[in-house]
């Protein structure tokens, strides 16, 4: 793996499983609505693989994963999971170890920051805030600020225009094949953290340009500015 420094006025971060442990929230607000449902519930393993692509997806792969539903059924589980989810979220999120030295670090360096996450923006707004990490960030993306989601580049661009920094000098920071595909289709670098959500696949079969056992090795792969 090469060790290369990248240009980086900006940096993206993806929000759940790179900044932010998540995953006890959702599998409890996926649990919730699927108790309300009358429906089996999942494991956080199971949960844990079915994260990254937004709460639609999310909802729909506990209906539809070795069991049925129709479509107006999933239609129709998509508010009860905002409710259940809207009233536990934070509760049991914790920072990642490193997350805190990392941005404070990235900050004091001059570079601008910002959150590009498939996380709905009524879920993410919230949590920065709960989570005391709104401060750090010139911009946030959610997950339904555009019409796409990553892997769509488009979100990418986005958070950059934002932050006013130019996507060739900027880096994105995530945990899963939907951050390091739009990161490669929005031709920027794209560093993986080991720690985090990656929809069942090895983080280490994804194409990136290099993993992270915790966001402070990042800092080593920045030029300076
Ligand atoms: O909400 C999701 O499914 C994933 O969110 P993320 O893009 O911050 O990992
Ligand atoms: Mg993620």
């Amino acid at each position: 793996m090469s060790a290369l420094r990248y240009p980086a006025d900006g940096v993206l971060f993806d929000l759940d499983g790179t900044l932010l442990d998540t995953i006890a929230d959702l599998a409890e607000g996926a649990n919730r609505m699927l108790a309300e449902l009358g429906r089996p519930r999942r494991s956080l393993a199971e949960i844990h693989s079915f994260v990254g692509k937004g709460f639609p997806n999310l909802v729909r792969r506990c209906l539809t994963e070795d069991a049925s539903a129709t479509e107006a059924e999933i239609e129709a589980a998509l508010p009860v999971f905002r409710r259940h989810y809207g009233a536990v979220n934070g509760s049991h999120t914790r920072i990642y170890p490193g997350v805190l030295d990392t941005l404070e670090i990235l900050r004091a360096q001059g570079r601008r920051l910002a959150v590009v996450t498939n996380k709905a923006e009524a879920f993410t707004f919230p949590l920065l805030e709960r989570m005391g990490l709104v401060a750090y960030f010139g911009a946030v993306v959610a997950g339904d600020t555009l019409p796409v989601k990553k892997p769509d580049p488009a979100m990418l661009f986005h958070g950059c225009e934002l932050l006013g920094v130019a996507a060739n000098r900027s880096v994105m920071i995530g945990d899963s094949a939907n951050d390091a595909l739009a990161a490669r289709a929005a031709g920027m670098p794209v560093l993986l953290v080991s720690y985090g959500y990656s929809e069942g696949m090895p983080v280490d079969s994804i194409d990136c340009d290099g993993l992270l056992s915790t966001a402070l090795e990042a800092l080593d792969r920045l030029q300076p500015l």
